[in-house]
């Protein structure tokens, strides 16, 4: 084949990758030389090569293979005025094994310097994957609504809630359903860290107006760990204005933080009044049906990986019960003792768990005190842990004491007696009151519910 037959050839790729990934992608990239199995391609910068490498190189491959190239090798490389740089070899197909990772977005064409890419998602966060239960359901079919891609209802989309809750999964799994409806939508996500170690890279190589077209021209841009961002002035500067100039666009935006907007400190009031601006949902701590549903998910995919290895009855709901802290400690229980199992080559009994899984369980089992819930209620309302027991019946003190209180019945397994003697020596009708007034007060009060759940996650970790 000449090179110039490369020209006509290329064009056959449009129907395998799509025109918008064609234009972006492939026509800037110029087929070099031709050597037996080798084929060389010219590329712009080393992001270019690096992206099309990753991306592409499988469909460049089939295509040349199907004109009757015998080429199983493609290399990317820049020019250079002496000796061209090569910047990362293609495999002669594509690699066996679990399925990759997607790569997302960057969108330019030609520029003179590395990209902008976003992050990496996880194959195996999906929708499919993602196990609903009362917990998370509003937050799922938040992402769900939104993975639809149809009008844009709600935005941003802020969702928030403890760590290991599943917020990168579900932001993922919004991620990889609107590729796959839309294959030419230009979505872009990433970490606030990733924003601002970008922003900076940016800002030092003189290259903002770069960042910015990049930021500015992408259809959907989603943003995990907003969090992060406080504190940080010039990052919050640009996230606002690329924020502002999307929500302008009408173009989506999808945010995920550990906490409500209202609730991230340093963070200027005008980013968290926008943040609130779309749809907040909040992903709460597992129950203990979500997190039966999780284990046995799991596992009937580790049954598959370990065929012959028996689970006992009982074991996955002693796990349910027994790990409350979050889904990753739940998962990563499971892992070790699916390992361990087919190490020793027994049957998943409740013993074996509880050897194998002693320090997790341990860890779990760490009971949360009355004195902890008054001092982290005490914090959260900026009162005096000594007011908080005291007689005072200001309400700006009496009522943190009835959350404190209705917290300790909530979360500890102590009786109304044992928690009235806590708060001073008070009569167990006096709990009983405190925590039915609370009972009432969140059939209305958004603010007093925002608070409950933000300390329910402070204290249970
Ligand atoms: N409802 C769910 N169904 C299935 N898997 C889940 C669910 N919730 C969480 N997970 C799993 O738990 C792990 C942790 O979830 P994820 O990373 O999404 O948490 P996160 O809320 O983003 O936490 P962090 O605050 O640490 O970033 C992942 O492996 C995820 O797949």
């Amino acid at each position: 084949m000449t090179i110039e037959a490369w020209g006509k050839l290329r064009e056959e790729l449009i129907k395998r990758v799509g025109r918008n990934n064609y234009t972006t992608w492939i026509e800037p990239i110029r087929l070099a030389e031709l050597r037996g199995p080798l084929a060389r391609f010219e590329v712009p910068t080393t992001f270019f090569g690096d992206w099309v490498s990753r991306n592409f190189s499988d469909h460049i491959l089939h295509q040349l293979n199907a004109s009757g190239q015998d080429v199983s090798r493609l290399e990317f490389f820049v020019p250079t005025v002496s000796q061209p740089r090569a910047v990362r070899a293609a495999a002669s197909a594509p690699a066996p094994g679990p399925a990759k990772p997607l790569p997302r977005l960057a969108q330019r064409r030609a520029a003179n310097d590395d990209e902008l890419p976003g992050a990496t998602l996880d194959a195996r966060f999906t929708f499919d994957s993602f196990v609903v239960g009362k917990p998370n359901e509003l937050a799922h079919a938040a992402a769900r609504r939104v993975a639809e891609g149809g009008p844009v209802t709600f935005n941003p989309l802020f969702l928030y809630g403890g760590v290991g809750l599943g917020k990168t999964h579900l932001m993922h799994a919004i991620a990889h359903e609107l590729q796959a409806r839309q294959p030419e939508l230009r979505v872009l996500y990433l970490s606030a860290e990733q924003f601002m170690y970008r922003f900076v890279q940016a800002l030092r190589d003189k290259q903002i107006m770069d960042f910015k077209e990049i930021f500015r021209s992408v259809d959907v841009l989603m943003v995990d760990d907003v969090q992060f961002i406080a504190g940080k002035d010039s990052t919050q500067e640009e996230f606002f204005h690329t924020f502002n100039a999307l929500v302008d666009q009408n173009k989506q935006i999808i945010i995920s933080a550990d906490r409500a907007p209202g609730e991230i400190k340093d963070l200027e009031d005008r980013i968290k009044s926008r943040l609130q601006c779309g749809l907040v949902v909040d992903l709460h701590p597992t129950d203990y049906e979500l997190r039966l549903g999780i284990l046995q998910q799991k596992a009937e995919f580790y049954r598959q990986q370990y065929p012959g290895l028996q689970i006992a009855n009982g074991v996955l709901a002693f796990l349910a019960h027994r790990i409350t802290t979050n889904v990753r400690v739940l998962e990563g229980a499971l892992t070790r003792l699916f390992a361990f199992a087919s190490l020793v080559g027994r049957e998943i009994t409740l013993e074996l768990a509880q050897d194998c899984l002693a320090d997790i369980l341990r860890a779990s089992d760490r009971k949360l005190t009355i004195e902890e819930i008054q001092r982290k209620v005490a914090e959260h309302y900026n009162i005096r842990l000594s007011d908080m027991i005291g007689p005072k019946r200001l309400r700006n003190i009496a009522r943190p004491r009835q959350v404190a209180m209705y917290l300790a019945k909530q979360l500890t397994p102590r009786s109304l007696p044992e928690i009235g003697r806590r708060f001073g020596g008070r009569d167990h009708t006096t709990i009983m009151h405190g925590v039915r007034k609370i009972e009432e007060l969140m059939a209305t009060d958004s603010q007093l519910n925002d608070d409950l759940n933000l300390l329910k996650r402070l204290l249970q970790g």
